[in-house]
């Protein structure tokens, strides 16, 4: 029997490397972009050379701007920032609805303080959603690089979906909190820029290590305080991505914190979750609860002066370890 097509929504960085890694294990692929002009650049040249250059696109790969073509699969994975999910979502929800929805991406979203597959639920009542998150960048799913992820739904059906998405470079493992692997990818984020501010900054490595256990000390805190596994926030989605971010300049939410540590101005045109992410967190949270969250944000809106952020950072009132 033929496996059902899948369709990706939002041809960035992610979006593309996982319709070349599913469609390379054989599967009917369509990837949407919203850009015709895109789209017949990816066609005519087989790669997406604006996020993805010099990666082939693997002939069961079908590039489209038309997102109903794409929508008609019966699975469809939603690789866009998390501020823009919720006009995706609900632009499209006729499309949308009766799919089961994967959101791809990392992040609270500003204003509402919804996580992914909460803003989907919201545009679309009784959307069947999941979410793929976890240590890995774009480039080396798409190069074939061994890469393992979480894949967490609290919907029935996951194994049948882990089943779909799992190729032989992709490994995926289940979970039903997708609660806590979304809270763990959300904030591994803003931790991976205060870590480039650090390092940025000249702080050093030692520096880092020290912000890195404390940062995981935060993501427990309020992801358990919100009903979190703490089994979630030791794993893929929340641990390991933390680690990856943290210390690889491949990060774009790294290198952003790094830019500023340098006293440099960020890349603006590059997609750093982070930024919003801590303000989101930031407008409900408090600087007890969310010590390096709140400095991020702090620091991102010019509130504070890096020589404060580091006080904030590194010299927090002497305590027990547990605390
Ligand atoms: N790049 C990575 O290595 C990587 C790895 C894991 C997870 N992610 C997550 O994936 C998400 C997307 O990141 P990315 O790296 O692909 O970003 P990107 O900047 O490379 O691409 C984002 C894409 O989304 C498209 N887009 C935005 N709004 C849209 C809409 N309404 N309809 C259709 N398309 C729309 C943009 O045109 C762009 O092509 C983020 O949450 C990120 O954290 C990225
Ligand atoms: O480039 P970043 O900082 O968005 O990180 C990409 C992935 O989330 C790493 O797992």
């Amino acid at each position: 029997m033929e496996r059902p097509e899948i369709g990706v929504l939002g041809a960035g960085a992610f979006g593309t490397a996982l319709a070349i890694t599913l469609a390379r294990a054989g599967r009917r692929v369509s990837l949407y972009a919203r850009d015709e002009a895109q789209v017949d650049r990816m066609r005519t040249t087989g790669e997406n050379a604006a996020r993805l250059p010099g990666v082939p696109l693997p002939p069961s790969l079908r590039p489209t701007a038309a997102v109903a073509e794409a929508a008609a699969a019966p699975i469809l994975l939603l690789a866009v920032p998390t501020q823009t999910l919720r006009r995706l979502a609900e632009t499209q929800a006729g499309a949308l609805a009766g799919r089961t929805l994967v959101a791809c991406c990392k992040g609270v979203e500003l204003g509402s303080g919804l996580l992914p597959t909460e803003v989907l639920e919201q545009a679309i009542p009784g959307a069947r959603t999941a979410v793929l998150t976890g240590p890995s960048f774009a480039v080396d799913i798409a190069l074939g690089k061994p890469t393992a992820l979480t894949l967490a739904t609290a919907h029935r059906g996951g194994e049948a979906l882990q089943a779909e998405l799992a190729t032989p470079d992709l490994r995926l493992y289940l979970t039903e909190d997708a609660l806590g692997a979304q809270l763990g990818g959300a904030l591994k984020n803003v931790i991976a820029i205060a870590a480039g501010v650090v390092l940025g900054a000249g702080f050093g490595e030692s520096a880092r290590a020290a912000l890195m256990t404390r940062g995981f000390a935060e993501i427990q805190r309020l992801a358990e305080s919100r009903g979190a596994l703490p089994e979630t926030l030791a794993g893929l989605s929340g641990f390991g991505d933390l680690v990856l971010t943290c210390t690889s300049e491949k990060s774009r939410n790294f290198r952003h914190g790094q830019a500023i540590g340098r006293g440099e101005l960020p890349d603006g045109a590059q997609t750093v979750e982070g930024v919003m992410t801590a303000h989101a967190l930031a407008a409900d949270g408090d600087s007890d609860t969310l010590p390096v969250t709140c400095m991020v944000s702090a620091l991102l809106k010019g509130q504070v002066s890096l020589d404060e952020a580091k006080d904030l950072l590194l010299s927090r009132p002497l305590r027990h370890e547990r605390g």
